[in-house]
């Protein structure tokens, strides 16, 4: 049965972030994941997930000036001093929160550069933090985001993010593999999940109803039919419920839009 994890980031946000996680344990969630803890201390947080009996299970690391439109670093020539400052700050929280993976975003393609010429740049840090998070015990993901949510990101596809593992070359460097950017750049989902989990480089699952990137019940995918799929083959891993609630109304639009996990959670 797969395990759903709330993007505290994205659900519950008509309520206060700190209030999100009682929230989502009473809607029966035992793992969470968010964007950017660094707004409040690790240990606060710490706190929230062991009150409420939750597992952290996904985090990003500080991805640049993000108010100003800074997606990751990853892929920024001339920025790796602050990259690797970054995600020493992200381990420092992952090993309070117990959290066992951690998403660096690779960051849009500075002006004048194409995919290939920060090509080596993203490698190169992605080894340097491959290599400190391995001493921590973490996996380190990287996640193809689509165009249209973000423009000029450096990492759109399924294949370039596998091709990247590789070149890497570290054990713990694994593909977040969101299905609803999946679908807008490529689809094929299902044959896609078929290609790529038995590679054992998938490292975490997200999902979200797509085009409008609501509850996963609205929209183009069927959901239940690639559940199935991955309880077929094998996955124990986690699923991010990373969406915008569209149904019900505050405070309780979130819990108003989950009829389509509650009987997944039995
Ligand atoms: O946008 C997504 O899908 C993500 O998972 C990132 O972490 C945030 O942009
Ligand atoms: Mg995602």
């Amino acid at each position: 049965m797969p395990r759903f994890a709330a993007n505290l980031s994205l659900l519950y946000n008509d309520v206060d972030f700190l209030d999100r996680f009682a929230a989502a344990a009473a809607d029966g969630f035992l793992g969470v994941e968010f964007l950017f803890p660094y707004a409040w201390p690790a240990e606060q947080l710490a706190g929230l997930l062991k009150a409420h009996g939750l597992q952290q299970v996904l985090f990003n690391a500080p991805p640049g000036d993000w108010e100003a439109g800074e997606r990751g670093l990853a892929c920024r020539p001339g920025r790796e001093a602050e990259f690797r400052a970054g995600f020493e700050r992200a381990l420092g929280y992952a090993r309070v929160l117990a959290c066992p993976r951690i998403h660096v975003m690779a960051g849009l393609l500075p002006a004048g550069e194409t995919r290939d010429s920060v090509r080596a740049t993203y490698v190169a840090n992605l080894k340097v933090a491959a290599a400190l998070a391995a001493e921590a015990g973490v996996d380190v993901l990287i996640e193809p985001i689509n165009e249209r949510d973000m423009p000029g990101f450096f990492l759109n596809r399924q294949d370039q993010a596998h091709a990247l593992v590789a070149e890497i070359g570290a054990p713990n460097v694994k593909v977040q593999m969101d299905l609803y950017h999946c679908q807008i750049v490529e689809g094929d989902l299902a044959m896609k999940i078929r290609q790529y989990l038995p590679t054992g480089r998938v490292g975490h699952f997200q999902i979200a109803g797509v085009p409008e990137r609501h509850e996963p019940d609205i929209g183009e995918i069927h959901h239940p039919y690639l559940f199935r799929l991955l309880d077929t083959l094998g996955w124990d891993g986690w699923i991010g419920c990373e969406y915008r609630p569209a149904r019900g109304s505050a405070p309780h639009a979130t819990s108003d839009g989950l009829g389509w996990l509650r009987p997944w959670l039995d």
